[in-house]
């Protein structure tokens, strides 16, 4: 093949994002894979090399999509902030936003039962992770991928820092949003991500307990001081709503999260009832922002998407 017939076969798989040249007896390719996924990417790469002849360099470039990081934090664990991650993530799709979803809580990694991805475990290009796929949409990567099924962790601080790392380093392709489950607390590993991800903003889940509160003022104090913008505070597991007879009552009291949330002077985004239905789809893989007619999440979720849209500042 001349440098011609190379040029056009080159352009018949790759359009505008091939650049071609004739090094010597071989052709170099140099392939702009920008806003492409990595499935795509890899099928116009190998597109292109078999356009380019044997022995041709192909070099693959990207820019980095303008992706912004939100991060989901509690002072403590149990309140619920997998969950919230799990159904933000997937309503933050349904905003018509590019979802990513990080668990980085190396404590309890449990965004693989809550995304259906159980049993899956990352591949890497490169040295870089690939997500894996999820039936809904939102490609993730969990800690929980990383270790041996049912194994305890016991990370020291520099080396959880590091492995968090390559979690959002990932071949992230064209999301455009990283929601990052944390691990709870407000110790060295949640400071060293905070710090070298800088998100653009952090969701901080509470009960309503006093002193699920206070914890959670501790969260947001951490995100002050590194100058991260706090996007709201939620509520969760507030009003229990009997499914026999649909009373409501309060076992963790009322209205405590929304007068913290005042007092500290952050906003308030909203409640996510104790309800068993919560509970059982997210241990079923189903989380309840995947049903359209889910009332509690999709507006959490519009909150977030319109306070990225206007107010959010520090995109990466
Ligand atoms: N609003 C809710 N109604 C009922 N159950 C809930 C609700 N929110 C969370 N749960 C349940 O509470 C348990 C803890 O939730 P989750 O794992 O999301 O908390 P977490 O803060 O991420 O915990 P950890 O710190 O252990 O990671 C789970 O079994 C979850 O299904």
């Amino acid at each position: 093949m001349d440098e011609n017939e190379i040029k056009q076969a080159v352009a018949a798989v790759a359009g505008a994002r091939a650049t071609v040249r004739i090094e010597g007896d071989r052709a170099g390719v140099v392939l702009d894979a920008t806003g492409l996924d990595a499935k795509a990417r890899d099928a116009m790469e190998a597109a292109v090399r078999m356009a380019a002849g044997p022995g041709a360099r192909v070099v693959v470039t990207a820019e980095r999509a303008n992706r912004r990081l939100i991060a989901v934090a509690s002072g403590k664990g149990g309140v619920g902030k997998s969950t919230l991650a799990a159904n933000l993530a997937i309503a933050l799709s349904h905003e018509g936003r590019r979802v990513g979803l990080v668990d980085a809580d190396i404590y309890g990694p449990s965004q693989p039962r809550l995304m259906a991805a159980e049993g899956q475990r990352p591949q890497a290009k490169d040295k870089v992770l690939i997500p894996v796929p999820t039936p809904y949409g939102v490609p993730m990567l969990s800690m929980g991928q990383l270790i041996e099924p049912g194994k305890a962790i016991a990370w020291r601080g520099p080396m959880a820092a590091g492995a968090l790392g390559q979690l959002v380093e990932a071949d992230w392709g064209a999301a455009d949003t990283l929601v990052l489950d944390l691990p709870p607390g407000t110790g060295d590993v949640q400071l060293t991500m905070i710090q070298k991800y800088r998100p653009a903003g952090a969701v901080i889940v509470s009960t309503p307990q006093d002193l699920a509160l206070i914890d959670a003022t501790r969260a947001i104090d951490l995100f002050n001081k590194a100058g991260i913008p706090i996007i709201g505070l939620v509520e969760n597991m507030a009003g229990y709503a009997c499914p026999h007879c649909g009373e409501v009552s309060d076992p963790f009291g009322q209205g405590g999260a929304e007068a913290a949330a005042r007092d500290l002077g952050v906003p308030f985004l909203g409640r996510v009832p104790l309800a068993i239905d919560i509970r059982t789809a997210s241990d079923a893989g189903v989380p309840p922002a995947t049903d359209p007619a889910d009332t509690v999440f999709r507006p959490l979720a519009r909150a977030v998407a319109g306070w990225l849209e206007t107010g959010g500042a520090g995109a990466r």
